[in-house]
C-alpha cells in the first residue's frame, strides 16, 4: 500500500497575504481528492506546495513518515517522485506518444521502457496512436498521453491542475473517467484541482472545498453535497437559491430571524396541493429536467423539475422544499 501525501498546517503568503492559510489535508492512496473552490481560493498554490514548486512558510508536507517540505527544507520537485499534470498537457512536441511515455522510463533500459510505455498507452486506449506526434493527436488523446506519461514511472502520488478543462465538453467526461480509472488503479494519492463542481461530484471520491486560503469542509463528495457546513460551501458544489428569513413565505420552511435558507434548484419541488404559490417566469428544456425561473413574492428562484411535469411560463405553480436539499444557516456565518 502506498503512503498518504499530507499537508499539515501549511501556509504560504505572497506580499504579506496568506493565500494558503494553515491547511491540513490528507491525500489517501487509491482515492481521488478534488480540491474545489472559486478563483483565487488558493487551490493551485496548495498543489504547488504538495509538488515542492513552492516552499512552505509554515507547516509540513509529508509522504508517509517522510518530510518533503518544512520551513527548514524543500525537497526539489524532481526528487519527490510525484507526477504532475496540467491543463496544457505539456508533451514534448518532437517526440511521439510512445517516446513521450517512455521518456521517464529510461532507467528500465530501451526495450523494457518501450514495452512498459506501450502497456500504458494500451491502458488508456491509445495503442493505435503510439507513433503519432502531439500535433497529430486530439486534445483528449494528448491529455491521455500526458496521464500515461505521468503514471508510467510509478509515482508516489499524482497532482492534477484543471487537467480536463481544456477538453471539448463532449469528450471531457469520457477522457476523465478513463484517466481517473488508471489513477485509482495505480493505488496512489491523487489530487484533482478543479473549479467545476460537476466534475468534482462525478469524478472524485473525496472533496475538499477551499475558500480564502482555508479548507472549509472535506469529506466524501455526496456527504458534503448533502451536508454543507455553510452557504458558501453549498454554493461551491453547485447552484443554490439563497433567501433571507424575512423573504421565506409561511408554509415553505421554518426559519428563524437572522438565518438564511439555502436551497438547491432540484430541492424545489412542484406540489399542486401546496399553499405556497410561485409564478413561472420561464421554463427551459435542459435535457431530462426543465429549469424554471420562479417569482416567489418578488424573489427569484431557480428550480429544476422533471420535464414531463414542468409548467409553462405564465403558469402558477404550488411548490414545496425537499428537506434533504434545503439548508438553514446563520446569516452571519454565510
Ligand atoms: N507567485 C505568486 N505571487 C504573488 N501572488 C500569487 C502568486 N501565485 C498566486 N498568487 C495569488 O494567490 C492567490 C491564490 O492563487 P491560486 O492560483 O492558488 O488560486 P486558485 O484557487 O488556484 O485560483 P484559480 O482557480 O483562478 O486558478 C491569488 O490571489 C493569486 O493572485
Amino acid at each position: 500500500m502506498s503512503d498518504s501525501l499530507s499537508a499539515i498546517g501549511v501556509s504560504r503568503a505572497y506580499h504579506g497575504v496568506r493565500v494558503v492559510d494553515a491547511v491540513s489535508l490528507d491525500l489517501k492512496p487509491g482515492r481521488v481528492t478534488a480540491l474545489l473552490g472559486g478563483s483565487g481560493a488558493g487551490k493551485s498554490t496548495l498543489l504547488r506546495l504538495f509538488a515542492g514548486l513552492e516552499p512552505v512558510d509554515e507547516g509540513e508536507i509529508r509522504l508517509g513518515g517522510r518530510v518533503l517540505s518544512s520551513t527548514k527544507t524543500t525537497l526539489p520537485p524532481d526528487k519527490r517522485h510525484i507526477g504532475l499534470i496540467f491543463q496544457d498537457f505539456a508533451l514534448f512536441p518532437h517526440l511521439t506518444a510512445l517516446q513521450n511515455v517512455a521518456f521517464g522510463l529510461k532507467p528500465l533500459g530501451k526495450e523494457a521502457a518501450k514495452a512498459e510505455a506501450l502497456a500504458w498507452l494500451g491502458r488508456l486506449g491509445l495503442t493505435e496512436r503510439a507513433d503519432a506526434y502531439p500535433h497529430e493527436l486530439s486534445g483528449g488523446e494528448q491529455q491521455r498521453v500526458a496521464i500515461a506519461r505521468a503514471l508510467a514511472p510509478k509515482p508516489a502520488a499524482i497532482l492534477m491542475d484543471e487537467p480536463f478543462s481544456g477538453l471539448d465538453p463532449a469528450l471531457r467526461a469520457s477522457v476523465r473517467d478513463e484517466a481517473l480509472e488508471a489513477v485509482r488503479a495505480a493505488g496512489i494519492p491523487a489530487l484533482l484541482v478543479t473549479h467545476d463542481p460537476v466534475e468534482a461530484l462525478e469524478a472524485a471520491d473525496h472533496v475538499a472545498i477551499m475558500r480564502g486560503g482555508k479548507v472549509r469542509q472535506e469529506g466524501p463528495a455526496a456527504e458534503v453535497y448533502l451536508n454543507p457546513v455553510s452557504a458558501d460551501v453549498a454554493a461551491s458544489l453547485g447552484p443554490v437559491n439563497r433567501l433571507a428569513a424575512a423573504g421565506v413565505p409561511a408554509g415553505l420552511a421554518d426559519v428563524a430571524p437572522g438565518t438564511e435558507l439555502v436551497v438547491r434548484p432540484e430541492g424545489i419541488c412542484l406540489d399542486p396541493g401546496s399553499k405556497v404559490r410561485a409564478k413561472v417566469l420561464a421554463s427551459q428544456v435542459t435535457g431530462a429536467m426543465n429549469r424554471l425561473v420562479l417569482d416567489l413574492g418578488g424573489q427569484r428562484l431557480v428550480a429544476l423539475v422533471p420535464r414531463h411535469e414542468a409548467p409553462k411560463a405564465g403558469d402558477e405553480a404550488g411548490i414545496r422544499l425537499d428537506p434533504a436539499l434545503s439548508f438553514i444557516f446563520c446569516s452571519a456565518k454565510a
